[in-house]
């Protein structure tokens, strides 16, 4: 077992596991993944069905397992080419590799002490506490020899997470009608949250808006401050009498291009890679309602294993494992910012039945 170099003591780490949220492989996975995804929250059987078909329009193989293996093997050359000497597992959330059987394996492999790199940039309940959540109970599900295992930062701010979103957009945009710059807006995009969740996001309240707020501030200053854009909604779910953070890029669109908009970019901050929520809602969903309204629609990529977005996780790993690691610290943003959440951050609002 190796130990991080330039380390002593409690705080040596001997691995890594990227965790994420996993995704069907094939039409017979669809079912039982959707089951693990929405137990005991409350989504009506008619969204799981809707959503359901969404995932059997692609085979019922959702892209988010193949992305995670490609970012796993880019973070293992990485680490190797930078030597940084840490073995890298991967588990998920809801779909196999399921994060407790990886964890199972990282205690057979004597790992004692791990970093998780979670395929989410900012906090809140589904996108930070919940992978927590994750993690205490494969750890559980382990038993006492299971390895200790802390999530590394949030990093919406983070230049690995932002300059690749800023070349992005500045490629969406050379894409379209250079004549009608005036009339193009660029949207960005996160999904969208019960308001419960939204206000009780981070130890404050209200993380997760305001750090998607920060980082399209950031994209749009670095890629097109000359234009006007707006931060909006995808992917609500949960019955409807619960309010979810609006507006829904679709109906966004419509007010867009009743304003006199011509063309958009649409910027998909609130994910790291193409996965369903991607491909389904805005490629194909949000694309329909550009073109039943006129308006120019492209859609701008998301890091996905962009260099600089793979080093960050090694970034992020020397942050907390150097002697200098406080200083080695990379961000944009002006927002508070922390290692370790406090235990009542995002507290899950009681959710109605
Ligand atoms: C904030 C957030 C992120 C971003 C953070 C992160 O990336 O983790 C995210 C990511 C994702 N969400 C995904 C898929 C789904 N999310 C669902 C349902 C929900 N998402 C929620 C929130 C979020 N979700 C919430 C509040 C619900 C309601 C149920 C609940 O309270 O938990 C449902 C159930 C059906 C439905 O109702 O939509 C599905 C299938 C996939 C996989 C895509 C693929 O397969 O490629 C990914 C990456
Ligand atoms: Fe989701």
């Amino acid at each position: 077992m190796t130990l991080a170099t330039g380390n002593n003591g409690p705080m040596a780490y001997d691995a890594v596991v990227l965790v994420s949220f996993g995704g069907p492989e094939g039409p017979d996975d669809v079912l039982p993944f959707l089951q693990n995804v929405t137990r005991g929250r409350g989504v009506p059987p008619e969204r799981l069905a809707e959503v359901a078909e969404h995932y059997q329009h692609f085979g019922g193989v959702s892209p988010i397992n193949q992305q995670c293996r490609e970012l796993l093997a880019a973070i293992r050359a990485d680490f190797a080419e930078h030597g940084l000497d840490l073995p890298v597992y991967w588990g998920n959330r809801n779909w196999k590799p399921m994060l407790a059987d990886t964890v199972a394996q990282m205690r057979d492999d004597g790992v004692r002490r791990a970093l998780a790199f979670v395929t989410s940039a900012y906090g809140g309940y589904s996108s930070c506490r919940q992978y927590q959540e994750d993690i205490v109970a494969a750890r559980a599900a382990v038993g006492p020899d299971a390895p200790v295992i802390e999530k590394l930062r949030q990093f919406w701010d983070h230049p690995g997470f932002v300059e690749p979103n800023v070349d992005a957009v500045r490629a969406a945009l050379a894409r379209l009608d250079q004549t009608r710059r005036d009339s193009t807006r660029i949207v960005f995009v996160a999904h969208s949250v019960p308001i419960s969740a939204a206000d009780t996001a981070g130890p404050h309240g209200g993380r997760y808006t305001a750090q998607l707020a920060e980082t399209a501030r950031l994209v749009h200053a670095a890629a097109a401050p000359d234009l006007p854009y707006d931060l909006v909604w995808q992917s609500r779910s949960g019955p409807p009498h619960v309010p979810w953070l609006e507006p829904d890029i679709n109906d966004h669109l419509a007010t867009l291009a009743a304003q006199g908009v011509t063309g958009v970019v649409v910027s998909p901050i609130g994910f790291v890679s193409d996965h369903l929520e991607v491909v389904w809602d805005l490629d194909t969903e949000a694309l329909d309602t550009a073109k039943q309204l006129g308006l120019d629609f492209v859609r701008a990529a998301t890091p996905g294993v962009d260099p600089r977005f793979v080093s960050m996780v090694r970034e992020l790993v020397r942050e907390r494992i150097d002697p200098d690691g406080a200083n080695l610290r990379r961000r944009l943003g002006e927002l508070p910012m922390w290692d370790a959440c406090p235990t009542v951050c995002c507290v899950p609002p009681r959710r109605p039945s």
